[in-house]
């Protein structure tokens, strides 16, 4: 019936180690459960009469028609979850024609997410973009990014808000660290030297600064996203270094705990954006109010983390599709109650008790 109930769906059939690892966030999961009581929090406020027979609701992000303004965030080792991984994944999303970033820790390589997307939507040109941790040895990021355009990526994600993992309290009581044995970040194997078959570790490092982002900036004229940005002083930054788009995000509760929802960040991080680019959030979306929510606050697009998991943790491909299908009929059923005729419509009026005033959009 709804995103929710794939949670419970998933719990009945995971490892509750690893459910507890795709629940669970860092330290008190203090932000986990702001991110969506936010969104509950913000009310709209419909306007009637509009005569809205169809509603559109694509959207054009870095000149690739989507057909929702719904993205999967990244989320790390899908074969932990389904026998067929980021592969099932990456089918849901392209016959859905919803852009999938797919992680570097993910358990299928890049070049085979890519081409089970092609595969499964032939003549639909699915996007796939590309998440990455910049790695300390420049020479090691430079090497995954070449795999990653090779592959057929369209977009570079850069997530940075992990200077070091945020500290999960259930994996650390749970005891889990590792991937089990037959299945690894396959991203990470055979990547520049090392005994053959070698998988390196991904490595999380407090010593990166905007120099390192200028240096991979500067190699690649893929569109660049940074991902984990929160101050809007930050955003102002990125932009002042050439990003091609943000996804406002807090890791949903993973990394740092105790900051804002993310829907709460959104319209100063919308204002200091000012429209110059896509603006995209995650953290909390479970419903077609969330999205109209985030679009109506200045967001281009979401971005759905645990969902898309327990979609497919619960039926593989068919589940991450159904989530998606979910959220569609949720988001056309929300802009024809609030007499909209598409995304195109939402602007700030139709919200109140929204935190600071909303950037133009
Ligand atoms: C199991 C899991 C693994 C994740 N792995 C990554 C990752 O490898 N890289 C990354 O940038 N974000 C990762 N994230 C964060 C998501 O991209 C996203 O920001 C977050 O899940 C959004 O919140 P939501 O789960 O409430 O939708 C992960 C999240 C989960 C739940
Ligand atoms: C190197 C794996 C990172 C996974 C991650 O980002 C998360 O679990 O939130």
């Amino acid at each position: 019936m709804n995103l929710r109930e794939f949670e419970s769906a998933a719990r009945e059939l995971l490892d509750p180690v690893h459910y507890d690892y795709v629940a669970g966030g860092a330290d008190d999961e203090v932000t986990v459960r702001a991110n969506e009581a936010a969104f509950a929090r913000i009310a709209l406020l419909p306007r009637v009469l509009r005569g809205a027979a169809s509603r559109e609701s694509g959207v054009t992000l870095f000149g690739h028609r989507a057909s929702l303004p719904v993205v999967l965030s990244p989320t790390a080792f899908h074969r932990l979850f389904h026998k067929e991984g980021e592969v099932a994944t990456a089918r849901a999303a392209a016959r859905a024609g919803v852009v999938m970033i797919t992680g570097m820790a993910s358990t299928v390589a890049v070049a085979d997410v890519v081409e089970a997307a092609r595969a499964a939507a032939p003549g639909r040109d699915p996007a796939v973009w590309f998440q990455l941790y910049l790695q300390p040895a420049p020479g090691v990021t430079e090497a995954l990014v070449r795999r990653a355009t090779e592959a057929g990526c369209a977009a570079l994600v850069v997530t940075v808000d992990s200077p070091v993992l945020g500290a999960h309290t259930r994996n650390a009581r749970n005891g889990f660290h590792d991937l089990p044995d037959g299945l690894a970040c396959e991203n990470l194997r055979d990547l520049l030297d090392g005994e053959p078959g070698h998988v390196r570790q991904i490595a999380m490092s407090p010593t990166l600064d905007w120099d390192d982002l200028d240096r991979l900036r500067a190699s690649t004229s893929l569109p660049l996203l940074l991902k984990g940005v929160l101050h809007p002083d930050d955003a102002r930054i990125a932009l002042d270094h050439g990003v091609d788009g943000l996804l406002l995000s807090n890791h949903g509760g993973r990394q740092l705990d105790t900051v804002p929802a993310t829907i709460d960040l959104l319209p100063e991080i919308a204002a200091a954006v000012a429209g110059r680019v896509p603006l995209l959030l995650d953290g909390g979306v479970r419903r077609g109010t969330d999205i109209v929510k985030a679009l109506a606050l200045g967001a281009t697009a979401v971005g759905i983390g645990r969902p898309a998991v327990w979609g497919l943790a619960a039926d593989g491909e068919n589940g991450v599709t159904r989530v998606l299908d979910i959220l569609r009929r949720e988001l056309d059923h929300t802009l024809a109650l609030c007499g909209a005729t598409g995304i195109a419509d939402l602007t700030p009026a139709l919200v109140r008790n929204a935190t600071a005033s909303a950037g133009p959009r």
